[in-house]
């Protein structure tokens, strides 16, 4: 009887101890499974990327976590700052001074990055189509002002890269992928979308059209192999075009005569200002000369007639003859728009100040002329916060882009609710320069990375079953071979 209680206890107590064995392997098992796992505390870099656009220049702050570059959608915008004044080009005078003009943004780029992150964090300048028109006009200049920035970049605390005049199309092509990389649609191999830009002196399109496009006009396309995908895109950039450029263009239309005052309808009515014809024909993108007149100047007055202006703005487009299957304008290339697109820069502030984001295109057009043929103070009495060259170039700006968009790439009423007029995407802005950078610093694989099958919740939940499982066996086995050994023992 003794004996048999003394077997009981020794059982209950095995019993005891192989449970809190078990319980306390399988909570350090998952302990060590959650920890080993979990990420470590986050710590960032950078990299910087500055935007010298022919009407300013942007600097941008881009970070990441250290650890883990190759993830898409986690390169993000942490800061811009706009640099004061003009952009570079327009310090072809005294190039010497477009490097000074960077030195409050580098300043506070300095500030922001931690300082044991400087000298790794790399530095790049694109200079895009204002330097592209100043280096056809006069090439020695073009080179004094990427000197007068380079000096100032290379003298930062930070790993500069270089400054350089981008090609149209690295501009049109790192435009799309910083749309298509901010919106995840690189990594998820998904549908993507095209992405428009309108600079003050250059405008791009491009987007994912099939590989005739190489085949027909070689020079408009541009191919990608990103996360185990390939990528046949079309992309044009159109100097000249930016709008900026294209009210110049349409100015020196309405000037040939040589009058001395100038009714434009894309301008309020009781709008008059007195311009100089060097403002108007100094542009290399303006071909004709000045008029022949003795006068310096003519006076530009606003008629305030959006139709008209469209008609207006439709002659600075040469829509004569194409070479190629089909055309958007001055005999360029262009294949069937594929949809959804994103437009920003220009796109983006004017069609947002108008209201025009979204609706449909006859609306928009409705819209617009009802806004170009409000009297000139009452725009100014009802918009006193909005820099009064902005605010005169609405009506022309808002009836550029509606011809650009229609007559130029052939949008249609159909078409039109394909595009979204964006500024940013998750916190950053839409631009080529993420994508410029993404691309000089390999942060797109061209293939897919390997990822584990299984993610880490899931990992932990099974490794948690299979303990427990496991636990459950062992005193399974347990149960039923103790009393077993017991008898034999109590045989003896
Ligand atoms: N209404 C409005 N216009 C703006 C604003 N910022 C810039 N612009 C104008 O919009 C046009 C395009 O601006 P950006 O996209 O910065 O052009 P950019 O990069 O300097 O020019 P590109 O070198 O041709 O790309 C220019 O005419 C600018 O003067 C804004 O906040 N509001
Ligand atoms: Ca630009």
């Amino acid at each position: 009887m003794s004996c048999q209680t003394k077997g009981k206890n020794a059982w209950y107590k095995a019993v005891i101890i192989i449970t809190v064995l078990g319980i306390t392997a399988i909570v350090a098992l998952v302990t060590t499974a959650v920890l080993q796992n979990k990420p470590l505390l986050q710590k960032y870099k950078y990299g910087i990327v500055l935007d010298a656009g022919s009407s300013h220049t942007a600097v941008y702050i881009y970070e990441w976590p250290a650890e883990k570059d190759n993830d898409t959608g986690r390169v993000q915008q942490t800061h811009s700052c706009k640099v004061q004044g003009a952009g570079i080009s327009s310090y072809s005078v005294f190039p010497g001074q477009a490097g000074a003009s960077l030195k409050s943004c580098m300043k506070e780029a300095e500030s922001l990055i931690p300082l044991s992150r400087h000298l790794e964090t790399p530095l790049y300048l694109g200079a895009t189509a204002g330097m592209r028109l100043l280096r056809m006009e006069n090439q020695s200049l073009s080179d004094q002002v990427l000197w007068s920035v380079e000096e100032v970049l290379q003298s930062s605390p930070f790993s500069y890269q270089g400054a350089r005049i981008i090609t149209g199309q690295e501009e049109g092509a790192f435009g799309w992928v910083t749309v298509n990389y901010l919106s995840d649609r690189l990594k998820q191999g998904s549908g993507t979308t095209g992405a428009l830009d309108l600079g003050g002196a250059s405008t791009q399109i491009s987007f994912v059209a099939n590989q005739d496009v190489a085949e027909e006009s070689a020079e408009n396309a541009v191919t990608f192999r990103l996360y185990g995908n390939d990528y046949f895109l079309y992309t044009h950039s159109f100097l000249c075009y930016g709008k900026d450029q294209a009210l110049k263009l349409a100015l020196a239309q309405q000037t040939q005569s040589g009058d001395s005052s100038v009714l434009d309808p894309c301008f309020h009515p009781g709008y008059s200002v007195d311009r100089s014809y060097f403002s108007v024909y100094s542009s290399p993108c303006v071909m004709a000369g000045k008029p022949l007149v003795s006068r310096d100047s003519f006076t530009h007055v606003g008629a305030g007639n959006a139709s008209l202006c469209q008609e207006v703005v439709r002659r600075i487009f040469n829509f004569s003859s194409c070479s190629f299957s089909r055309c958007s304008f001055n005999r360029v290339y262009q294949p069937p728009l594929q949809g959804p697109f994103g437009a920003f820069s220009a796109f983006y502030f004017v069609m947002n100040f108008l209201n025009l984001t979204s609706g449909s295109l006859e609306s928009s057009r409705e819209k617009l002329e009802r806004y170009c043929s409000r009297p000139w103070t009452q725009i100014k009495q009802q918009h006193p916060d909005v820099k009064e060259k902005y605010l005169a170039e609405y009506c022309f700006s808002g009836s550029y882009i509606l011809s650009l968009l229609t007559d130029g790439y052939n949008f249609t009423s159909d078409t039109w609710t394909d595009i979204t007029f964006i500024k940013k995407i998750s916190g950053s802005d839409a631009g080529w320069t993420l994508g410029y950078m993404l691309n000089l610093t390999n942060m797109i694989p061209a293939e897919a990375p390997d990822t584990p099958p299984l993610p880490h919740a899931g990992y932990v939940t099974l490794l948690f079953f299979i303990s427990l499982l496991l636990f459950f066996l062992l005193f399974l086995c347990f149960r039923f071979l103790w009393p077993h050994r017991n008898s034999q023992t109590q045989m003896i």
